[in-house]
């Protein structure tokens, strides 16, 4: 299995965010994990990039235990976060925050190879290369040169995406892609991800308050409630699971 989460049990304090949470994650495929708020998917997202180190249980990714792993070693294996609250620098442009998300590949100097000396090193053409392709993908071209503080927010969550894809990701960690965007937006950015899967076959796990935005997106969908996993499957099945539609829409009410 490309990413197993395998008993994963998380407490702080004594209050347990995860308790025995256990979910495979095939190549290739987009998995939703949704829930109430406190349900505990930031606590696994943060458990599967090494901010936290589980309390129990592991994190095999490609057959090796990362749990507890330091971030920095997480993501040089090649899993890349897309944040909530954006972590853009808003004084740079499009291209310079993209060409951050690239540091982790710079052999040496990074920065001052980019922002001091200018040095065209085959490694900065390569690196240029890349972030152009992104914007391109996320047809960005336009604000390549704008600095992000100026941009509106549909498109920053746009830029966001575009700067984990610049880390080139195995797997592609998405924390609430499309809170905070409109009915247009949101169809961009569910397209994106199809894309991203599709044409780049990159494993994306994405969380979501929202069931009906990943019934159509996901492969699979694993839904937390208190910390524990109260229902997996493909959208059709979780469509009818009781104990969604009890979560979401109250007891009674037929299917989601
Ligand atoms: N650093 C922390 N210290 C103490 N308790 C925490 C911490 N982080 C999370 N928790 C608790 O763990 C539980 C799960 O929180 P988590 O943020 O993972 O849920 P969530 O599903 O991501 O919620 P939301 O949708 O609101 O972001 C909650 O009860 C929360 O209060």
């Amino acid at each position: 299995m490309f990413l197993a989460i395998d008993n994963v049990e998380l407490a702080f304090e004594g209050v347990k965010a995860l308790d025995g949470v256990s979910l495979d994650v095939p190549k290739g495929s987009l998995t939703a994990v949704i829930g109430p708020n406190g349900a505990g998917k930031t606590s696994l997202f943060n458990c599967i990039s090494g901010v936290y180190k589980p309390t129990a249980g592991q994190v095999r990714l490609e057959g090796k235990n990362i749990a507890g792993q330091p971030p920095h070693e997480t993501a040089a294996m090649g899993v890349a976060r897309m944040f909530q609250n954006l972590a853009l620098f808003d004084q740079m442009t499009v291209l310079e925050n993209m060409l951050l998300g690239r540091h982790h590949r710079y052999e040496t100097s990074w920065w001052n190879d980019i922002f001091f000396f200018g040095k065209t090193a085959k490694q900065e053409v390569a690196h240029r290369e890349k972030v152009e392709e992104v914007i391109d993908f996320l047809h960005l071209e336009r604000f390549r040169k704008t600095p992000v503080g100026i941009l509106p927010y549909g498109i920053l969550k746009r830029v966001e995406l575009g700067r984990a894809l610049c880390m080139e990701p195995e797997l592609l960690l998405l924390d609430e892609p499309a809170a905070g965007l409109n009915q247009e937006e949101t169809e961009d950015m569910a397209r994106y991800m199809l894309d991203i899967k599709e044409e780049l076959g990159i494993t994306q796990i994405l969380i979501e308050h929202e069931l009906h935005f990943v019934l159509d997106l996901a492969d699979n969908i694993a839904v937390l409630d208190f910390g524990s996993k109260i229902a997996e499957g493909p959208p059709a099945q979780i469509r009818q699971e009781p104990a969604v539609i009890e979560a979401y829409v109250g007891v009674g009410h037929g299917s989601v």
